[in-house]
């Protein structure tokens, strides 16, 4: 069946339906990954977004048990220049469509992405509306206009009720703002306690838990739209060794003092260069965000930037000078994407150990 995309800016894109044939809205962005389509439909950052994948091909090895970074998709609906209706590979227990049919997520195949992708690169991220042929389109374009997109996304895909995966090893709280599995799986495979924390814990609730480290996820949307998260890292900043990825980076960098802005088109895929400011090493990896953190004065808030992005010089990591913290914006967990940067879960375990040796976990007091 046609149906189609009608951006704010009056532009039509009309294609096949795939998946669930609800009418949906969403910031329309693209994603540059050749492959990991089903871990990118299933990162929770990703809620009320409506992606473009840039790869021609999307589906041919279909999807399968394993790779879901979230067990309840939240993006608005994707967008591809061909689905793949009879995917290979010995894993693979359904097509990308009847995925997308199954979570009721909408789907439009045999768009033309390229002219797409020029489009928001060139005016930036456009919202849109996916919807049926026989809509009134000056309606749906002066809608899209009058109207912004819902906010406050964090609330919908973090866990509403703490749980702990039990393990061996360093007691970590990973406050969830939507996290991806990767990140759980990473902590876990290092023999880690991991305690999944709501958004909204106070400071209080987190060093009640004695924590070796916290683990600030990352999400969807604006980082101010949680200020009592911004709150929470304030608080327990130099208390308790912290790692931020993504969202988890922005609040650290907010908590700090630091403002953050809404980028262009951002980046979302798996092969943005980084630079490694310490060793000068250059790594690729996996993106996925639309906002950043302003590089003006960090130094002065205390943070000491130690990755910056090759592309266009934006700030994607820092640690803290004086207290046991640091983020990256990208995601070390990748899925989907390179490893190059697993390591930084190393520097977060070794952060653990030291802080608790130099007894400056002040949690430990309380
Ligand atoms: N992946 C993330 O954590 C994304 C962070 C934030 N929502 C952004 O778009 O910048």
């Amino acid at each position: 069946m046609k149906r189609q995309l009608i951006l704010e800016d009056g532009s039509i894109f009309e294609g096949t339906a795939i998946g669930s044939m609800r009418d949906t809205r969403g910031e329309v962005v693209f994603t540059t990954g050749m492959t990991g389509y089903q871990e990118t439909l299933s990162d929770p950052s990703y809620c009320d977004q409506i992606i473009t994948f840039t790869y021609p091909l999307i589906g041919n090895y279909g999807i399968n048990h394993e790779d879901f970074e979230s067990i309840e998709p939240a993006l608005a609906g994707i967008i591809v220049s061909e689905a793949t209706s009879e995917p290979s590979h010995w894993q693979s227990n359904s097509t990308i469509d009847e995925l997308l049919r199954v979570k009721d997520i909408p789907g439009l195949s045999g768009i033309d992405t390229r002219a797409l992708t020029r489009k928001i690169r060139t005016h930036g991220t456009l919202k849109g509306m996916m919807c049926s042929l026989d809509v009134n389109i000056d309606e749906v374009i002066e809608e899209l206009n009058r109207t912004s997109l819902p906010t406050n996304q964090v609330h919908k895909v973090s866990t509403t009720t703490p749980y702990t995966l039990p393990g061996r090893g360093k007691r970590v709280v990973l406050v969830d703002f939507g996290a991806k599995r990767g990140i759980l799986r990473e902590l876990i495979e290092r023999g880690c306690n991991v305690t999944v924390v709501p958004y909204h814990i106070s400071s209080e609730e987190i060093l009640r838990l004695q924590p070796d480290g916290v683990m600030l996820s990352n999400g969807p949307g604006d980082p101010t739209d949680v200020p009592e998260a911004i709150h929470m890292v304030e608080d327990i900043l130099g208390k308790v060794p912290i790692f931020g990825i993504c969202l988890g980076h922005q609040l650290l960098g907010l908590a700090c003092g630091a403002s953050t802005v809404k980028m262009k088109f951002g980046h979302r895929g798996v092969n943005h260069p980084v630079k490694d400011l310490e060793t000068e090493k250059v790594m690729i990896t996996s993106q996925n965000h639309g906002y950043t953190v302003e590089p003006n004065g960090l130094e002065a808030l205390g943070l000491k930037v130690t990755h910056t992005a090759i592309n266009d010089g934006t700030i994607e990591g820092y640690r803290h000078k004086e207290y046991p913290a640091f983020s990256v914006q990208f995601h070390p967990e990748a899925s989907p994407g390179p490893t190059d940067s697993n390591d930084l879960f190393e520097q977060f375990m070794m952060l653990m150990s030291t802080s608790k040796k130099a007894g400056n976990v002040l949690c430990q007091n309380v």
